[in-house]
């Protein structure tokens, strides 16, 4: 029995471009939200979830970060790092009159990763947030009658039948793209190890301690435990509250982590460990 792999679809998305890379003999079922694939991994539907993590120009994908924290008990099993082309697409029959087009629909990310080639060529033209570059596509292809453009992939193209109205609109060359491979506690899914190892931890701090996050990356500086990325985000539960997302470039080992966690956990801080998995360059 094959694995079952769901993605933020609909097909043609950039998550779709890295579930095929990643699981080429999956089954991929494509979901219209980020937070219905990770529930459907939770609810053992499907055998993980693939979905965007965090782009090289705008950052974290929110939803992913706080769904996976506050929602979900799934495990970061692994990544993959896409090189993200973003193209302006329309359906044929207004490719000679794109340039008057009257609305520009697309995932927010992707609509942001292209703010400066919009404000050059559309300014003053109304932006469309959907759920994804390849939903924005599908809508353009469903309305011929609307001049109108999407900013999606070239397998967006080629799935919608959509025409290049211009390429590689992103605003900056270096557009990279995580997507994290979600699976529940106990799964099967098997990623090949690769040279870039990471471990990611959710950490809260003791809220009634000034110098609390000195100490937590005290916990990491003195075992040399280098710090890619440590991260804010709001723990919902008011203003100034906050949860940090750190990741370590390292496979986890039996001593550093485990004493890095053990002493912050006796200074009064929550440690959850999101994921210790290989990251995928596709
Ligand atoms: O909308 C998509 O195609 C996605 O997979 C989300 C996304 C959007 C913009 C850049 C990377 C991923």
């Amino acid at each position: 029995m094959g694995l079952n792999i769901g993605y933020l679809g609909p097909e043609a998305t950039f998550t779709d471009y890295a579930a095929r890379q990643l699981f080429k003999e999956a089954k991929r079922i494509p979901f219209v939200s980020i937070p219905e694939c990770m529930d459907a991994a939770s609810a053992g539907e499907i055998d993980a979830a693939i979905v965007p993590l965090e782009n090289s120009i705008e950052g974290s994908v929110n939803i992913t970060i706080d769904y996976l924290v506050h929602e979900t008990d799934l495990q970061i099993v692994g990544e993959a790092v896409v090189s993200i082309r973003q193209h302006l697409l329309v359906h044929r029959d207004n490719i000679k009159n794109w340039k008057e087009a009257e609305l520009i629909c697309s995932h927010p990310h992707a609509l942001a990763q292209c703010h400066k080639f919009l404000h050059r060529k559309f300014k003053g033209i109304p932006l469309e947030y959907m759920s994804s570059t390849a939903a924005a596509a599908k809508h353009v292809r469903n309305h011929p009658e609307q001049n109108i453009a999407a900013i999606a992939n070239s397998l967006a193209a080629e799935e919608y039948g959509l025409v290049f109205a211009e390429q590689n609109v992103h605003d900056y060359s270096y557009n990279h793209t995580v997507f994290a491979v979600l699976a529940k506690e106990g799964h099967d899914i098997y990623m090949a190890p690769t040279e870039e190892s990471k471990i990611s931890l959710m950490i809260t701090l003791p809220s009634d301690r000034a110098g609390a996050l000195h100490q937590v990356l005290s916990a990491f500086s003195w075992r040399k435990l280098n710090l890619s990325k440590i991260e804010s985000r709001p723990m919902k539960t008011g203003l100034g509250k906050y949860f940090f997302i750190i990741d370590i470039n390292l496979k986890m080992d039996d001593v550093l982590i485990p004493g890095a966690i053990a002493e912050l956990e006796a200074l009064g801080c929550t440690v959850k460990l999101l994921g210790s998995y290989s990251s995928h360059k596709i």
